[in-house]
């Protein structure tokens, strides 16, 4: 006779088919137990995602135990062949196994007197006329204060799992599959932003930045409280940063940088873990540092550890570059331990070699920038120290005018450039030379001569235009060279020099004295060469020296 009727069966059906949620299936089933109103608490546990054990789902005792409850839900139990777990052997055999309650022995007499049961009995998620090969979810351990589990309560768990079944194994599935998508989701995500760290890293050039990206990333890969970097630097391992993940222990972190300034770790094995770690070039990790605190022990690491005070898990890893250390990792949980597994250490290991190279390609990238702007920097001197030794061997250095080189250079290019052009505007030259300078060096010294020379060449430059050259020929006299400039044009600047240096006034050494000087100037003519061009210009100086000097004369 069968329990539910086929009325019951339908609609109850009609519910199970709509879900393919394991919880919603798991309460579906927990209600129909309760209605039942056969048993005194159950629990069902299901198949784990790995297949190997039992897990508690939904657990249901009476309300005198169900504060039991939260301690069942999730309970795991393997499944070994041996097991004496009433649920193991049921799921194990696929049939019902029944407590044997007048000898039980070990768990299942601890279970039977825990929730002060009189019977108990585990069955198989599946109806006993299922095939022995069909998959099965899980079991149902049926507890009972008073009374027995008959073949009667049996029967009808037996019409009861038939249904939930094969909408369970379903479900099962898909939450498992769910549950691994979700993880390869999250194992995918976790993968990008690595790779996106890594990107970054690659890309930085300042230390500090590597530091804080690096300890930012170690601090999300486990729950260490503090890490430091040290690097070898002239011959000791200097402290770059010590990073922490709360702001409340800051003030240790500040007392032991402000520590190792003065006491910075050795390259000798002795001086303390940081310094063995670096010279083995090998991990060194303590799990429990306030085990082995009475140990002896480096002054240093002695002091480290008090300063930073309640150290737990200490790590120190090597950081290496092209597996040659370069400095040291070093890692601290400060509260509890952290259990740190073997993949945890070759994680830290690959990350860390991963750091040598960053730090390494940093300081390469800051020594090139170093170099190029070195190079540009003597590349500015260089252009500089050019330009002043074209300035020197163009200029003169008492008048600062430009020199004898320079005017022939420069004559002999205007002459070719005047021939060149159609319009034939002027091209002019003054010779200036001072008059009766031999007597004027001798009555007031070389000194006051010198004043003179300069004082006579500002007024010259004074008067010259953009487009004109003036030099300093030699001893005391100078040639200016005027572009677009005909006969009176170059008159009357000559006319312009003669007076202004007639009435100037130059404050010597000797006293404030003047002179003046005579102007020989002519303008270029046709086939004029830079030697007739200034012979004709030479000896008009001459004529105006021999016309009693303080003139000007035109050829
Ligand atoms: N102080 C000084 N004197 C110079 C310099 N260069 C040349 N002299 C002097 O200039 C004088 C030129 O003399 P001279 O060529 O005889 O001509 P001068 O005495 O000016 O007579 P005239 O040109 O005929 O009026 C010489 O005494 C040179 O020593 C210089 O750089 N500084």
């Amino acid at each position: 006779m069968a329990y539910y009727s086929i009325a019951d069966k339908c609609l109850l059906l009609e519910k199970i088919n709509s879900t393919i949620e394991l919880s919603t299936l798991l309460d579906l089933l927990g209600e129909q137990i309760d209605s039942l109103e056969l048993l005194d608490g159950y629990l069902i546990n299901l198949l784990d995602a790995s297949g190997t054990a039992l897990i508690s789902r939904k657990v249901h005792f009476t309300s005198e135990y169900q504060f039991l409850e939260n301690t069942y839900a999730d309970y795991k139990i393997e499944l070994t062949p041996d097991a004496a777990n009433l649920s193991v052997k049921a799921y194990l055999q696929k049939q019902i196994i029944q407590a044997d309650i007048v000898n039980a022995t070990g768990e299942v007499k601890r279970l039977l007197g825990l929730w002060k049961l009189e019977d108990m009995a585990a069955i198989p998620l599946m109806a006993a006329e299922s095939k022995q090969n069909s998959k099965l979810p899980g079991t149902i351990v049926l507890l009972k204060q008073q009374g027995k589990i008959t073949h009667e309560i049996l029967d009808i768990f037996d019409e009861l799992v038939a249904l939930f079944h094969a909408p369970l194994c379903n479900a099962l599935e898909y939450a498992y599959l769910k549950d691994n998508q979700d993880r390869l989701e999250a194992a995918a995500a976790e993968q990008s932003r690595f790779l996106q760290f890594i990107v970054e890293m690659n890309n930085m050039t300042s230390p500090d930045r590597i530091y804080d990206m690096f300890a930012h990333e170690l601090f999300h890969k486990l729950t260490f409280d503090m890490v430091g970097f040290f690097l070898l630097e002239n011959e000791v391992l200097v402290s770059k940063k010590i990073s922490i993940t709360n702001p409340r222990y800051e003030a240790r972190r500040a007392k032991w940088e402000q520590f190792l300034l003065s006491h910075p770790y050795q390259q000798n094995t002795t001086d303390g873990g940081i310094s063995h770690t670096f010279m083995r070039n090998t991990p060194l990790l303590f799990p429990d540092v306030q085990k082995i605190k009475h140990l002896p022990m480096s002054s240093n690491d002695q002091a480290t550890m008090k300063i930073l005070g309640g150290v737990r898990t200490l790590l120190m890893v090597p950081i290496r570059h092209q597996n040659h250390p370069i400095g040291v990792l070093t890692f601290f949980t400060f509260v509890n331990t952290l259990d740190i597994s073997e993949s945890d250490l070759i994680l830290l290991n690959n990350l860390s070699a991963f750091l040598g190279t960053a730090i390494i390609n940093g300081r390469n990238y800051l020594l090139n920038l170093e170099q190029h702007r070195e190079i540009e920097r003597l590349n500015l001197v260089l252009q500089d120290k050019v330009k002043e030794l074209a300035e020197q061997a163009s200029t003169d250095k008492l008048t600062g005018l430009f020199n004898f080189r320079t005017f022939e250079l420069e004559l002999n290019r205007r002459i070719n450039e005047f021939e060149r052009h159609t319009d034939k505007a002027g091209l002019s030259i003054a010779v200036i030379d001072i008059d009766h300078f031999k007597k004027f060096n001798d009555a007031h010294g070389h000194n006051a001569g010198n004043v003179v020379l300069a004082g006579v060449a500002r007024e010259i430059g004074k008067l010259v235009r953009k487009m004109d050259l003036a030099c300093r020929y030699g001893g005391e006299e100078f040639v200016v060279i005027l572009a677009k400039c005909d006969p009176e044009g170059i008159r009357l600047f000559a006319e312009r020099v003669r007076t202004a240096i007639a009435g100037a006034v130059f404050d010597t050494d000797a006293g404030k004295l003047s002179v003046t000087v005579s102007v020989g100037c002519t303008t270029h003519q046709a086939e004029d060469t830079y030697e007739s061009l200034f012979k004709r210009a030479d000896h008009a100086l001459y004529r105006a020296k021999e016309n009693g000097r303080n003139r000007i004369e035109t050829a």
